[in-house]
């Protein structure tokens, strides 16, 4: 079952304290998204913060894209596990072995959270795929890490949303679709090279948006999380 429109919206807490993004959680509405803490917000501000945004009843996707040995990641993801968080992420460059010790080690939590694999990140084009090695354009290699990556249990994806359309073929509904890379109009790209609006990423098949800068941002990050949402809810019935 898709996600309701509600929950669709997933605010990037990118900011380099637990204070700045525990005062940003404040201003949103559980209700109306959800939350991620990402690499430079663990760094800093390490696993307390996702206590506190989970005790503040925000979902909370841990978004550290764990990319090593298995029995290394199974670890990592098991404290990800005992921190209460919503979903976690692994690399699927790590390989087979990699997600299925990450699946099965998640299988014996007691509240195993889901579990998405990175494909190509969402700042690369294909010169730049072409640069570390790897042959071939970004929507190619999104088809072949995703394939790997469901062979190996996981719940989904996080792809661009150029790629979603071709993954909802060839993979149907089932996999969680999980797009960064997402930018309202008049938004600037930065360093994001494959992008859409959400209305777009939401009328190809993604089940999650993921939004940084276009939120944290705003004057008013709440209002920006609406307009987001009214944009949604203008798509036609069953899209959003
Ligand atoms: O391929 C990827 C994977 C993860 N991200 C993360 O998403 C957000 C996007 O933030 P914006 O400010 O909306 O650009 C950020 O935390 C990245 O680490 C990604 O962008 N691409």
């Amino acid at each position: 079952m898709p996600p309701s429109p509600q929950t669709r919206i997933i605010v990037a807490l990118d900011v380099a304290s637990a204070e700045a993004a525990l005062a940003l959680a404040d201003r949103l509405d559980p209700a109306q998204c959800r939350v991620k803490v990402g690499k430079e917000l663990f760094t800093r501000a390490g696993p307390v913060v996702v206590e506190q945004l989970v005790s503040r009843g925000l979902d909370v996707f841990l978004d550290l894209k764990y990319h090593d040995i298995p029995n290394t990641v199974a670890g990592a993801c098991a404290a990800a596990a005992d921190l209460g968080v919503w979903m976690l992420n692994v690399h699927a460059a790590g390989g087979l072995a990699m997600m299925q010790a990450a699946r099965e080690r998640l299988a014996q939590t007691a509240a195993p959270p889901l579990l998405i694999a990175v494909t190509v990140l969402t700042s690369l084009d294909t010169d730049d795929l072409a640069a570390i090695g790897c042959a071939g354009n970004p929507r190619d290699r999104v088809q072949t890490l995703a394939e790997l990556a469901l062979q190996a249990g996981l719940d989904g994806l996080v792809c661009s949303p150029q790629e979603v359309a071709v993954l909802r073929e060839r993979f149907g509904p089932q996999p969680l679709l999980v797009t960064p890379g997402v930018r309202p109009a008049d938004t600037a790209s930065g360093d994001q090279k494959r992008t859409m609006t959400p209305a777009e990423a939401i009328a190809a098949g993604a089940d999650h948006l993921v939004i940084g800068r276009p939120i944290t941002a705003a004057p008013d990050p709440m209002a920006a999380v609406e307009a987001i949402r009214a944009e949604l809810s203008a798509l036609p019935a069953g899209s959003a």
